[in-house]
């Protein structure tokens, strides 16, 4: 699986700020906004364009706009704060949405809401999730995608475990990873370290 971890300072910086426990709800937000656009920026660098002509106020040019616009798909509740400002970086980009919330017990993903297109072929599709721990929820995600004919799957997340990202390698879905940080590994509760803790409950409050 191809992953790029994108560590531009003020990358960095913001993801700082949502790692401190002193940042509030409104704070974290913020940032997650902000970081969320990087994100989506290295996500998008290489995806193909295509040329049309424009009239400036001066002279006829040629433009260019991106040829196949994603799907974005944020994984409720903690990808929520990363749609506003994906769909702001990419305004031809269609909405679909998923609900995962995992069993506090087994730490297994239960899904509780889908809201897709019928068919995926042929469309990029990018998950919007801050947390990528033990890669159930992004799993189970990818496995809705895939099913409905999704082949080119990007997962953009805040912070990636190991553990996660072996999961999503052993797979085999075809999904690559951009991520702000590849963090230590999971503690016994499987929430990352050093990681920001619930990444929804730090935006929204506990559940
Ligand atoms: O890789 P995993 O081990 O599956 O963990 C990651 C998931 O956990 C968090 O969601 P959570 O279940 O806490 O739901 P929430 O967004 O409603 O808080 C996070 O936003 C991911 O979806
Ligand atoms: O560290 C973690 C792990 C799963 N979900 C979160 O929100 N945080
Ligand atoms: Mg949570």
């Amino acid at each position: 699986m191809r992953t790029q971890v994108v560590d531009h300072p003020l990358a960095s910086a913001l993801l700082t700020t949502m790692r401190d426990e002193r940042t509030d709800n409104a704070a974290f937000r913020a940032a997650l906004r902000e970081l969320t656009q990087m994100l989506i920026y290295e996500a998008i660098r290489d995806a193909p364009t295509e040329e049309f002509d424009v009239q400036t106020p001066v002279a006829r040019t040629r433009g260019v706009r991106l040829a196949n616009p994603p799907l974005l798909v944020p994984v409720l509740r903690a990808g929520l704060g990363m749609v506003d400002q994906a769909s702001a970086s990419i305004p031809q980009a269609r909405v679909g949405f998923v609900g995962m919330a995992r069993d506090e017990e087994t730490h297994e993903p239960v899904s509780y809401l889908e809201s897709l297109p019928d068919s995926l072929a042929g469309i990029p599709v990018y998950v919007l999730d801050p947390m990528l721990a033990t890669g159930g929820s992004m799993r189970c995600t990818i496995e809705l995608l895939v099913a409905r004919g999704a082949t080119d799957i990007t997962a953009v997340c805040v912070v990636a475990a190991p553990e996660g990202i072996a999961a999503l390698e052993k797979s085999g879905f075809p999904v690559r990873l951009v991520t702000a940080s590849i963090d230590d590994g999971l503690n016994d509760a499987a929430f990352i370290v050093p990681g920001l803790g619930d990444a929804g409950d730090r935006q929204f409050g506990p559940r």
